[in-house]
């Protein structure tokens, strides 16, 4: 059984949408993995097929209700070990971490909110992650989805042959990538760095991991930070 995307939501037309393209469609077609959408519309309640309602306590907007997400839920055949998500300003930082376990399971189930959110009972009762993709506001779960599932296909065996770029470069030893220079050699009075046109492939790492520290150190200190951690960590346990 290929590895499955099961996503609750209230726009199922939203899905695959954009990875329906490129190498993620070509993934789909050649059934590497599985886009599933069930619309929690057909959850709904009464005639309406109502799905939510006003905020306990008061406030504005409203909530989807605990009911109608725990039937949907419910209603998905999930496999041993995959895991549900539920993408929330409100959740902790989505990591390459995690894509790299979703990936290593059955799938994923993707519950995507609307309104203000989702009534917090269902997601204690089913144990589901709370994820967040930035600190932004977004108008609904979907396009969060969209993203997670983007970083978990580019993952999964067959998607991305040996051609593309790395398929986790980044991140992957905890450090942002080096920069990228292409033809010509010159542009706009810019030149590529010499070291990587000199053919010394020794140089050539070297300037990338320098670079790669670089970058890391002035635009993210948090995972500078973590992987000096992580480096004088392993340092000490080598002896
Ligand atoms: C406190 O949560 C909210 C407060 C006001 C409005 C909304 C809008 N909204 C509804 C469902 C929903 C699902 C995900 C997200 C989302 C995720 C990330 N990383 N940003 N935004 C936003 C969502 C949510």
């Amino acid at each position: 059984m290929s590895w499955t995307a099961a996503i609750l939501t209230l726009f199922p037309e939203m899905f695959p949408g954009p990875l329906g393209q490129s190498l993620a469609g070509r993934a789909l077609d050649a059934d590497l993995w599985r886009c599933e959408t069930h619309d929690l519309r057909s959850f709904g309640l009464g005639r309406h097929k109502t799905v939510d309602d006003t905020p306990c306590g008061g406030g504005a907007g409203m909530v989807m209700r605990p009911d109608v997400v725990d039937a949907a839920l419910a209603s998905v055949s999930r496999n041993d070990g995959a895991s549900c998500v539920y993408l929330t300003p409100r959740g902790r930082p989505l990591t390459q971490a995690d894509i790299r376990r979703y990936t290593a399971g059955s799938g994923v189930t993707l519950l995507c909110g609307r309104y203000e959110g989702v009534d917090e009972r269902v997601l204690e009762a089913r144990s589901v992650e709370q994820v967040s993709i930035g600190d932004y506001v977004l108008s609904g779960g979907e396009t969060a989805a969209l993203v997670l599932l983007d970083a978990c296909v580019r993952l999964l065996p067959g998607v991305m042959g040996s051609a593309e770029s790395g398929v986790e470069e980044s991140f992957s030893d905890g450090l942002l990538e080096y920069p990228h220079y292409t033809r010509p050699a010159e542009w706009n009075g810019r030149a590529v760095p010499d070291v990587l046109l000199s053919g010394n492939h020794a140089a050539i790492a070297r300037w990338r991991r320098e670079q790669s520290e670089r970058v890391t150190r002035e635009r993210r200190p948090d995972l500078w930070a973590a992987h000096l951690s992580n480096t004088t960590h392993s340092s000490v346990q080598e002896g």
